[in-house]
């Protein structure tokens, strides 16, 4: 992958037609239309699931009875997805779960504890964003013409790929790179182009690796214009108490606009740690450090690989119905300056989250127990 953030069309679909033939059984490829049809409607079936569980394979599809009753050449593998689609790590133990709804990853379980903090007033059925885990904000930042923070966190995406991971059982060095693999698609449709008349395609993809969840979101111009976007990964961290939290990240000499000041107001950081004592909404530009959130033995380090540029920091001290003692939102984004995609180009963003434990990956702490 180039390292700008910026692909042509044509790398990107050979980069594409690569990484999607690289996983899934046929079976349970969920390329095609029937396929696509199916990714709509979820059942669980438990014995389905405890059979594939004891083979050490643990999906995030079920079989759906009609459609193999209907079907003339008889997949035995015909699957449905979930929804909450869940990643899992038979070896680390680590569980991601993703709803179709905005494409939000709600949780990644180290498995001791969660990385991410879902809202006690959050609402998963659909009806509004999801207000916790990690909402996608697209095509806009915050307020504007459209609703705020872009509508790509209100909107039902869909899951086109989903990897299972390999069967347990290798337990060589190989198993570090062992993982799992959704791949979410959102595409225009009569609401979207109500509120923004330009032609897209938005795909991210959600790596679970040993101690490591990767986001990758790709934006491509599909049209015959330009357009300009604002964005960003609206995480929620989980914190014990957010008056012991430390958040480093050279961001010290940095700009931010102090947005809790009426108008909000341009200011130059002092520190190189944040600590939160008071409602706090910062929007730093410039700054592509990791950052490390310090929580007493925890620690998460979230590596911006590329294409984010700026970090917003939210937290709305004080709301008890919100939960405000126990997260902080650390957002990687374009926010300060939009991205400009010419007709057939490709944005690139990528983030990696690792949560460690008494300085150890935090998968590792629950293999004493
Ligand atoms: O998820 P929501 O309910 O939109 O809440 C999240 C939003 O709350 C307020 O509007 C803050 O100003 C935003 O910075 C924050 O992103």
């Amino acid at each position: 992958m180039s390292s700008s953030p910026l692909l042509s069309s044509s790398s990107l679909s050979s980069s594409l037609l690569s990484s999607s033939s690289s996983f899934l059984s046929p079976s349970t490829r969920t390329t095609s239309p029937a396929h696509r049809v199916l990714a709509q409607r979820g059942r669980a079936d438990q014995s389905w699931i405890r059979r594939r569980k004891a083979t050490g394979i643990v999906a995030s599809f079920v079989p759906d009875k009609e459609f193999l009753k209907k079907q003339e050449s008889a997949q035995a593998d015909a699957m449905i997805l979930r929804d909450p689609v869940k990643l899992t790590n038979t070896i680390t133990k680590e569980e991601v779960s993703i709803y179709k709804n905005g494409a939000c990853v709600t949780s990644y379980k180290t498995p001791d504890y969660d990385v991410f903090f879902v809202r006690p007033d959050a609402v998963l059925d659909g009806s509004k964003p999801i207000s916790g885990g990690v909402p996608i904000c697209f095509p806009q930042f915050g307020p504007g013409e459209i609703q705020q923070h872009g509508f790509a966190r209100n909107m039902k995406w869909v899951c086109v790929d989903v990897r299972e991971e390999n069967a347990a059982g290798s337990r060589s060095l190989s198993w570090l790179r062992e993982g799992s693999r959704a791949i979410y698609e959102l595409v225009p449709n009569n609401e979207t182009r109500k509120m923004w008349p330009n032609s897209f395609n938005c795909r991210y993809q959600i790596d679970l690796n040993s101690g490591n969840l990767n986001l990758e979101l790709r934006v491509q111009n599909k049209g015959k214009k330009a357009f300009s976007f604002t964005g960003a990964l609206h995480t929620y961290f989980a914190v014990d108490d957010i008056d012991k939290i430390a958040i480093q990240g050279g961001f010290k000499g940095k700009k931010y606009l102090d947005k809790t000041l009426s108008p909000p107001a341009e200011k130059t950081e002092t520190e190189d740690e944040l600590r939160i004592s008071s409602f706090t909404e910062r929007i730093y530009s410039d700054c592509t450090d990791d950052i490390r959130l310090k929580d007493g033995d925890k620690e998460v380090v979230i590596r911006s690989s590329q294409g984010w540029k700026d970090i917003a920091i939210w937290n709305p001290y004080g709301e008890e119905k919100m939960g405000y003692k126990n997260f902080v939102c650390i957002e990687h984004g374009v926010i300060c300056e939009p991205v400009v995609l010419n007709p057939g180009d490709v944005w690139v963003s990528s983030v990696d989250i690792l949560p460690y434990f008494n300085g150890l990956p935090a998968w590792m702490q629950s293999m004493d127990s």
